[in-house]
């Protein structure tokens, strides 16, 4: 099975994007790279970075002699991205994708892949607040999960091929249910998400209401939130509208354990606070034993704070052209 491409298309040149196109490139994944994002600008932006070896605003144009197709760009967009490439798919290729949701996205492509194209949904759990092309580097990958969840009657092949393309990048791949992968993510990356954009609001009118300076004297675990609530607006605007029912569910689960909170604070229950402290810390360290905090508060400059060049995972995982 060769894990080398002839053709990677990527459809959105934004931080994932161009994480994939640095990390597959340095890692010797692919021969070429086709991009194409909405926007000229954007797409300037890409050329001017290198990304790339054909840059062009007219997907159907990417994706055609592509043998491996990935879409990064919002989830919103996904359905007028595949009217536009549908047409051009190859018979054979590989269609996935980045998104941070599965069931929805599942429910919009599946209608229109090709008979022959094989469509494996993917989703890296990895990323930081930043976005657009400049935001990505290679290594933002590595020792990440990343989670693929094809429907059971797709081409097992294709299926192991994107996992030794992601494995090769450094992540550790696990396939999954899109249903299962919507609860799981609803609680540990989308209503924490929903939490910080809350905490953040609630004091961002608290000062414009009050005229005080809560921002300038916010400490440190304020700014900790204000990092993920600078996270892209569109994006999130998406996940939440394609994740609706999974995370009401979780959220409604939070907010019942916030009034035990609530209430234990307001009766002054210590020891129900210190046990509940004690293990959220236990938590917290067992994320870090598992080497799984590499995305640190301070990732937004990653050149200087991401780990070195990972070239053994190439040997380790069977990257290069082995065919
Ligand atoms: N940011 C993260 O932490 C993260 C992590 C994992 C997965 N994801 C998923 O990856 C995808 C991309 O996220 P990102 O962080 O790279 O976003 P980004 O904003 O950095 O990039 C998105 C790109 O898509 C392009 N785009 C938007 N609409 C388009 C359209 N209609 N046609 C073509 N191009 C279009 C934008 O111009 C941009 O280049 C999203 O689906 C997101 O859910 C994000
Ligand atoms: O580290 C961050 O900034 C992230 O929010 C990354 C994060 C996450 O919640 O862990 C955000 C969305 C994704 O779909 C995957 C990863």
């Amino acid at each position: 099975m060769s894990t080398r491409f002839r053709r990677l298309a990527l459809i959105g040149i934004g931080l994932i994007g161009s994480s994939i196109a640095l990390a597959a490139r340095r890692q010797g994944l692919v021969e070429s790279i086709a991009i194409s994002t909405r926007r000229p600008e954007t797409l300037e932006e890409a050329r001017e970075l290198g990304l790339g070896d054909v840059y062009t605003t007219d997907p159907a144009e990417a994706v055609r002699g592509a043998d491996l197709v990935i879409l990064c760009t919002p989830v919103g967009a996904y359905e007028a991205v595949m009217e536009a490439i549908a047409p051009a798919l190859e018979p054979g290729a590989i269609l996935s994708d980045v998104g941070s949701v599965k069931r929805h996205v599942v429910r919009t492509v599946t209608p229109h892949v090709p008979e022959g194209v094989h469509f494996v949904p993917g989703h890296p759990l990895a990323g930081t607040e930043h976005s657009g092309p400049s935001a990505g580097f290679p290594e933002l990958f590595v020792k990440r999960w990343c989670v693929l969840t094809p429907e059971p009657e797709v081409d097992r092949k294709a299926v192991q091929r994107l996992v030794a393309f992601w494995s090769a990048m450094g992540s550790q791949v696990e396939t999954m249910d899109a249903d299962h992968h919507d609860m799981v993510l609803a609680i540990t990356s989308h209503v924490p998400h929903l939490i910080a954009y809350n905490i953040v609001g609630t004091v961002a009118d608290l000062e414009e209401d009050t005229q005080s300076e809560v921002i300038k004297f916010s400490a440190s675990g304020f700014r900790d939130f204000t990092r993920i609530a600078a996270s892209d607006p569109v994006m999130w605007r998406d996940v939440f509208l394609t994740n609706r029912d999974a995370v009401l569910e979780m959220l409604g689960r939070c907010l019942e354990d916030l009034s035990v909170l609530q209430r234990a604070v307001r009766v002054g229950d210590g020891p129900g606070l210190e046990a509940l402290f004690t293990r959220t810390r236990a938590v917290r360290r067992s994320i870090i034993d598992a080497g799984q905090d590499s995305a640190a508060p301070d990732f937004g400059r990653p050149h200087e704070q991401a780990p070195a060049p990972q070239e053994h995972y190439v040997r380790e995982h069977g990257g290069g052209d082995d065919a």
